[in-house]
């Protein structure tokens, strides 16, 4: 079990991956649908991980900048517990996919230099947690799950009116001392637990959950 730090592990794409993640002790797992990402899944994958989920094993979206018609597909098939949204979303759509689907909606904020931390304000107002991650670097791909840090110094001691995840280049190596440089409650990993992107490792994924123990 990871203590009271609760780790959740992003971008699973096959069953032996949530049967690694729920045997390690992660209380969540995400399923990334953005179709440049590594770890892209289709509904139909989705929903098979999602079924295949034991009990106690929170199951997550990751969506970006997802319209109505996708997210309706998606939760018309996946039995979800929570969505996270992960582009450009505003505080507003926030709002409207809480409304919309009676799920919690993490919305991932990316950090960079202080400038960045009152986006962190905004939507803790609005969405049910946070996700306090690295913000992508110049000419990323994707949004999220770059394998980069930001300097946790910048959100050392702070609190948000939400529950957050602390997210971005956590590995088993550092996760513990990002842990007790943040107070993070929560942490969000993807590339830290692979072997290749896309490609999850059960034994990083046992290691990072240990560490997180510690
Ligand atoms: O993982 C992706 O490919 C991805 C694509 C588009 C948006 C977000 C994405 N990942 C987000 C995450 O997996 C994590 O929540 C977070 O960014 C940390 O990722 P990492 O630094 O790889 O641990």
């Amino acid at each position: 079990m990871s203590g009271s730090v609760r780790v959740k592990i992003c971008g699973l794409r096959r069953p032996a991956d949530v049967e690694a993640a729920s045997h390690a002790g992660a209380a969540y797992c995400g399923f990334v649908f953005f179709e440049k990402s590594p770890r892209h899944v289709s509904v139909a994958q989705a929903r098979e991980l999602a079924i295949s989920a034991p009990p106690g094993l929170a199951k997550v979206a990751l969506v970006v900048n997802a319209d109505d018609a996708t997210l309706d597909e998606i939760l018309n098939s996946v039995p979800l517990d929570m969505l996270q949204l992960h582009g450009t979303e505003t505080p507003e759509r926030v709002a409207e996919v809480r409304r919309r689907y009676g799920l919690p909606v993490m919305k991932a904020v990316g950090i960079a230099t202080a400038a960045d931390l009152p986006q962190l304000d905004a939507f803790g107002a609005v969405a049910d947690q946070i996700l306090v991650d690295a913000k992508p670097p110049a000419g990323a791909d994707r949004p999220g799950g770059n394998a980069l840090a930001f300097d946790w110094s910048l959100i050392a001691g702070r609190r948000w009116a939400v529950p957050w995840m602390l997210a971005g280049g956590l590995t088993p190596d550092n996760v513990a001392l990002a842990v007790q440089k943040t107070g993070a409650r929560q942490v969000d990993v993807s590339s830290g637990v692979e072997s290749a992107p896309g490609i999850k490792d059960a034994a990083k994924i046992a290691a990072f959950v240990a560490a997180v123990g510690q």
